[in-house]
């Protein structure tokens, strides 16, 4: 069985500045056309492109969508290729691995997202067999060859002999004797995250990971979208009207069942925009905690694109008090101006700064938020293709940043003030271990206990911390850590 600790099957990288599209037909700038076969060839598209180039799906696919004038059933087919295809990059690779004489690691990058293409299609959708091998092996003549087209067909009928079912019986590793390698296969995740999610989660590592199981298996499902209702602005009621339903947790969320946000009024109108809900609380949880004294400098050192900034503008505006929202990367703080500026009263001032280097003096806000760049382990669901990007090497390369943005936030908070440190991943060392390594190093701050500010909301108090996960909450596996200056 090969090592699927990380995506096994990286392929060695092409030169950069090809595009996403792969074959030799030549493209026209001014007016691509729409490819034969859209649905298929767009998704092999950005397949391809992920794996030669690490481009994002969820940044490349409604751009090729636009372009190449792909709308209705075909644009829905392109995604759900695109998206199922990635989620279950693993299994795939384990099964068609099977299924071929050589090292799935030997197979040429433009070949190998087309065999995986054309095995999510016979595994795991309704598409008749024949026409999953056929088309995909048509699209495979197109962007590889003839040549290559018969080494896939090949491949995908042996695919076909069997369902995913009794594929994942013959590769999957024993449940009994490697629990980890066998939710890595079955669920599509490299080992290491298997077993560093088990460790957030608590799983007894000796056991059976009873608990991670359902959280893996919920990173393959597609997430609800969920809307905030911006504070003062617009309301939950104003969400329902449109479509949508009332959220469980976050009093600001409304969940839209199916169908396009931005066909909402209010999010047209920017009073409303997609946000997590554990995303919503716990920039709520912030402004929960009574603060003796003034409270009318809020700090957002961490705020592009601008989510929890455009929250908490429109909640610190209902406060008198205002928003300082901090990005050191000028795009996304335009981002973030577009969400902070449309606050009640203009409560926000949005700012190109690094945040490890201050240009506020310390002790000047009440309260501060910092929501570090993180491995992403939290929003796998949202973006499939981040879990074979990471190693446990590379996991823990923000730590060191992390702890510096943290030092930096408490020292940015007054005495009395109270910090948030979020994370957008579960995975300890840039959650609790942040946090207590910065607290080991100093005495002037102390850990509140972070459940006490979202009150009805079951299963997210660990210790003193706040975990979210998708398979418990329906949201991002959103960390909070709130602690007090002194
Ligand atoms: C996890 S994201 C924040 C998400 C945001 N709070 C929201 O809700 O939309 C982290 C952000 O921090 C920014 N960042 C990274 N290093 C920074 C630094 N030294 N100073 C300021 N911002 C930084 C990144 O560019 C990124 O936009």
């Amino acid at each position: 069985m090969t090592d699927r600790s990380r995506s096994p099957y990286r392929p060695s990288r092409r030169p950069k500045g090809g595009g996403a599209q792969g074959g030799k037909g030549k493209k026209n700038p001014a007016a691509p056309p729409t490819p034969r076969d859209p649905a298929r060839r767009t998704a092999y598209d950005v397949l391809r492109a992920v794996e030669e180039r690490d481009a994002y799906a969820n940044l490349l696919l409604p751009a090729l969508l636009r372009e190449r004038n792909i709308t209705g059933r075909d644009a829905a087919l392109a995604t759900e290729l695109t998206y199922g295809t990635l989620r279950r990059q693993g299994t795939y690779d384990a099964i068609l691995d099977a299924c071929i004489d050589r090292s799935l690691t030997s197979v040429d990058t433009e070949v190998l997202p087309v065999l995986r293409l054309g095995a999510h299609q016979q595994l795991s959708t309704n598409i008749p067999p024949h026409a999953a091998v056929n088309s995909t092996v048509d699209i495979a003549r197109r962007v590889v060859g003839h040549h290559r087209a018969r080494f896939v067909n090949a491949v995908l009928r042996k695919v076909g002999a069997r369902d995913l079912e009794a594929w994942l019986a013959v590769v999957a590793p024993d449940r009994d004797t490697d629990p980890t390698g066998h939710l890595a296969v079955v669920h599509s995740h490299p080992r290491w995250m298997v077993s560093a999610l088990a460790a957030a989660l608590g799983d007894d590592p000796e056991g059976r990971l009873d608990e991670t199981e359902p959280l893996l298996a919920a990173h393959n499902e597609r997430p609800r979208v969920t809307l905030v209702a911006k504070p003062g602005r617009a309301s939950v009621a104003d969400l329902v009207e449109g479509g949508a339903t009332a959220a469980r947790y976050s009093p600001f969320a409304a969940y839209l069942p199916e169908g396009d946000p931005a066909l909402l009024r209010e999010v047209r109108q920017r009073r409303a925009a997609v946000q997590d809900e554990a995303s919503q609380l716990v920039a709520l949880a912030l402004t929960r905690v009574s603060v003796a004294g003034a409270d009318t400098r809020w700090l957002d050192m961490c705020a592009g694109p601008g989510g929890k900034a455009g929250l908490l503008a429109g909640l610190a505006g209902q406060r008198d008090a205002r928003l300082l929202a901090a990005e050191v990367q000028p795009a996304r703080a335009g981002l973030v101006a577009q969400a902070v500026h449309r606050s009640v009263r203009d409560a926000g001032r949005v700012v190109v700064a690094d945040s490890t280097r201050p240009a506020w003096r310390d002790g000047a806000f009440d309260r501060v938020l910092v929501d570090v760049p993180c491995t992403g382990m939290g929003a796998l669901r949202r973006r499939p293709e981040s879990r074979w990007r990471r190693t446990p090497e590379t996991a823990g390369e923000l730590a060191p940043l992390q702890r510096d943005l943290l030092a930096r936030a408490l020292d940015a908070a007054r005495p009395g003030g109270v910090v948030a440190y979020v994370t957008c991943s579960p995975h300890l060392p840039e959650t609790r271990g942040v946090v207590e390594d910065v607290l080991a190093g100093r005495s002037d701050a102390a850990v509140l206990r972070a459940a006490d500010f979202l009150d009805d909301i079951p299963d997210v108090a660990t210790g003193d911390y706040v975990q979210f996960w998708p398979h418990r909450h329906g949201t991002d596996a959103m960390f909070l850590a709130l602690l007090r200056k002194s």
